[in-house]
């Protein structure tokens, strides 16, 4: 059986995304990248020289046409900053898709619920495929996918704050409703807390800090590859129910007195 992970026109066979940029040697990236089998990768567009594609840059380590590209728009603040960053990435040939982060808070970086939601409608509008960030609220992610995102991606916590999945109830609501795939983006600090989102029912987890700050980032970005793979398949193979008191694990039928 494929079980993939479909978003607007394209397929994948990993549910893993990875962020790019923030880890301190190229190489190290670069075997990361490679050995957590991401296919999607994302990387902020204000970060990279653009105007000026010979210039070294954080992505020139990887082979860029074996990935799909997520360019985001990191550091944005106001809907037009966003809109204007897009437009950006578009006009350089970086990929049709567009991670939308509108941040409403520089101490949090959570973002503006608002703001994201009127740049997901402008971009939709110019033909973009759009992946919002947004916090875990399940009106937001409603009203996001009527705007048209093809995916929406709630933040388990913070950006960078590795303290996983705060509102696992908000999450499942998200998940229940939703009719586009549910990414849980940021926050995420250990394998088993990208387990735990896909457990959940998440169709992806997108993780930068957790791997790229990690004593050892490839083997890091190893295990959250079996992680997110584990989370999958626990998922749909069906958990028992929680339940307050005990059953035996061994049927009583058929013991001898
Ligand atoms: C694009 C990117 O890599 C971040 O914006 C993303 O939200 C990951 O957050 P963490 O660094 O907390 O995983």
């Amino acid at each position: 059986m494929s079980d993939t992970l479909k978003i607007g026109p394209y397929e994948f066979k990993s549910r893993l995304l990875l962020g790019t940029g923030k880890f301190e040697d190229m190489q190290v990236q670069a075997r990361a990248v490679e050995l957590s089998e991401a296919e999607i990768l994302t990387f902020a567009i204000r970060r990279l020289p653009v105007d000026n594609p010979d210039a070294p840059n954080f992505l020139e380590s990887l082979d860029l046409k074996s990935f799909k590209l997520l360019p985001n728009t990191a550091g944005a603040y106001t809907v037009e900053e966003c809109v204007r960053i897009a437009r950006l990435a578009r006009a350089s040939g970086l990929c049709d898709m567009i991670k939308v982060e509108v941040i409403g808070d520089p101490r949090t970086l959570l973002p503006d619920p608002i703001g994201t939601l009127e740049a997901t409608k402008i971009l939709v509008d110019e033909g973009f495929i759009v992946l919002p960030y947004t916090n875990d609220d399940p009106i937001l992610a409603r009203k996001l996918q009527e705007a048209g995102a093809a995916a929406v991606m709630p933040g388990a916590s913070p950006i960078g704050s590795g303290q996983g999945i705060i509102n696992p109830n908000n999450l499942r609501f998200i998940i229940e409703e939703a009719k586009v795939p549910v990414i849980v983006d940021a926050g995420i600090g250990a394998p088993s807390d990208a387990a735990l989102a896909m457990e959940l029912g998440a169709d992806g987890v997108l993780l930068n800090t957790a791997v790229s700050g990690a004593k050892d980032p490839a083997l890091m970005a190893q295990a959250f590859k079996l992680a997110v793979q584990a989370g999958r398949q626990g998922y749909l193979a069906g958990r028992i129910p929680k339940k307050r008191y005990a059953t035996a694990s061994s049927p009583a039928e058929g013991i001898i007195e």
